[in-house]
């Protein structure tokens, strides 16, 4: 993006600097997701448009380090301010940007000040000049980890204790590595740059372009989180038995148990993430039978031999690659969530022939959409018990809890990139 030195002083009418647009969309979406509690993907198609693809990744990029690095960068703008900027006025957003931008994305300066001023226009644009001088003067940095917002800071060390909240702060502040998923094993010798933590499973270094890799056009594999792997593994080969794959859409498990051989029928309320599912599916050269349907009212036509029930959730296990998650849930929408998935696991236990197996998942680290929501349903459907999960159907330094679940917990498997933070429970029901 060209960039030039910002003018003394400009005109009201004069044009926005070079390089504004991008900022100027970074300050839409941020908005979006701090004060009208959007989720970053679907709001940014809204936010960028009229970008090109440069730009576009540019605005989102801003925005993801502005949310990771927010903690510290407001501490910054606080210590530097007499008065306390309210948390929501433009003009602490656009120091936010401004900053992640200085300090994080190592922005030229120059740029960063230029098009962070018309940003305020009609606002404390003395303020902001005086700040980002001020912050090139005094050469300001950000500590070596990002902090966590307050309320997921508190709930997770109450949860999980301190040292899991520390490595959660951790986690949070370099983006984390990618995974494939491979729908046979992968060629060995292929995958040189990768490491295997599992079958079917690669990890490799953060920042490759995905559909450079080798295999993307033949679609032998795809990317998912290793952790978001494990609920479908624990249905093991399906030799052409049925599998009802409920809340389904992009398709990640899908796929995983269409090539573990289960005859599968996915079942989504979203017609566009079902698109998306049939691309994968379609990339891919798997089957599955795609059923758009809200499983609230839906209904199989006969009983399936095992169900995998990957109930939407507050989503906050998935923090690292969803930077906006934690700024944006708070403790009623885990509550409404948590209802939410307690109707549809109801809903799924009708479905399954006696004796079938049901996996319930959450990409959540609240014990309410996991560990508590199972122990509520046990309680509430005589008859029905837990599988546990065993050691060897885990990748090596993930154990089951001592209920036989898998809690994939933040500072787990650190030392080769960490996981997503995930919850997924095996439950057999009654043989009658
Ligand atoms: C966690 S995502 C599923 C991810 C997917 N299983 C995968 O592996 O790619 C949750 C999904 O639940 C779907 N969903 C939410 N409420 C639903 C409902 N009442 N009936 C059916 N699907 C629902 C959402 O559209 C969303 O696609």
């Amino acid at each position: 993006m060209a960039e030039r030195r910002p003018n003394r002083r400009r005109g009201a009418n004069e044009p926005d600097p070079p390089g504004t647009a991008p900022r100027r969309a970074a300050l839409r979406l941020i908005d979006a997701i701090l004060r009208r509690g959007d989720p970053l993907d679907l709001a940014a198609h809204a936010a960028t448009q009229g970008l090109g693809s440069a730009d576009r990744a540019f605005a989102i990029a801003i925005v993801s380090e502005t949310l990771r690095w927010m903690v510290a960068i407001d501490a910054l703008i606080d210590s530097a301010t007499a008065q306390q900027l309210p948390g929501d006025v433009k003009s602490r957003a656009v120091l936010r940007i401004a900053l992640a931008q200085l300090l994080v994305l190592k922005s030229p300066p120059h740029a960063v000040v230029s098009t962070a001023l018309p940003l305020v226009a009609g606002g404390p644009r003395r303020l902001v000049h005086a700040l980002l001088s001020r912050a090139q003067q005094e050469e300001w940095a950000l500590p070596d980890q990002a902090s966590l917002p307050h309320d997921a800071a508190e709930r997770w060390a109450a949860q999980w204790g301190d040292g899991v909240a520390d490595a959660a702060a951790k986690a949070w502040s370099v983006p984390p590595p990618v995974d494939l998923s491979f729908a046979a094993d992968p060629v060995s010798g292929e995958w040189t740059d990768g490491v295997a933590l599992a079958p079917r499973h690669v990890r490799l270094a953060r920042g490759q372009a995905v559909e450079s890799l080798p295999g993307y056009r033949e679609g032998g594999w795809w990317v998912q989180d290793l952790a978001a792997s494990l609920p479908a593994r624990l249905l093991g080969t399906g030799d052409g038995r049925r599998v009802l794959d409920l809340c389904a859409a992009p398709g990640g498990k899908t796929m995983q148990l269409a090539a573990a051989g289960w005859d599968v029928v996915a079942v989504d309320a979203s017609a566009k993430r079902l698109g998306r599912l049939s691309d994968n599916l379609d990339r891919t050269g798997l089957t599955a039978q795609v059923v758009q349907g809200d499983i609230r009212v839906w209904e199989p036509s006969a009983p399936a031999d095992a169900i995998l029930l990957d109930a939407p959730c507050s989503a906050t296990g998935i923090f690292r690659r969803h930077p906006d998650v934690l700024h944006r849930i708070e403790a009623r929408q885990i509550t409404d969530m948590a209802e939410l998935q307690a109707a549809l696991l109801d809903r799924a236990a009708r479905w399954l022939r006696p004796g079938g197996t049901l996996v319930y998942a959450t990409c959540s680290l609240e014990r309410a959409e996991g560990e508590e929501r199972i122990a509520a349903f046990l309680a509430d459907h005589p008859g029905w018990a837990v599988a546990p999960a065993l050691a060897h159907e885990l990748p090596g330094g993930i154990v089951p809890d001592p209920n036989g679940f898998i809690r994939t917990l933040p500072g787990m498997l650190a030392h080769v990139g960490g996981l997503d933070g995930f919850f997924a429970a095996r439950l057999r029901a009654p043989s009658s």
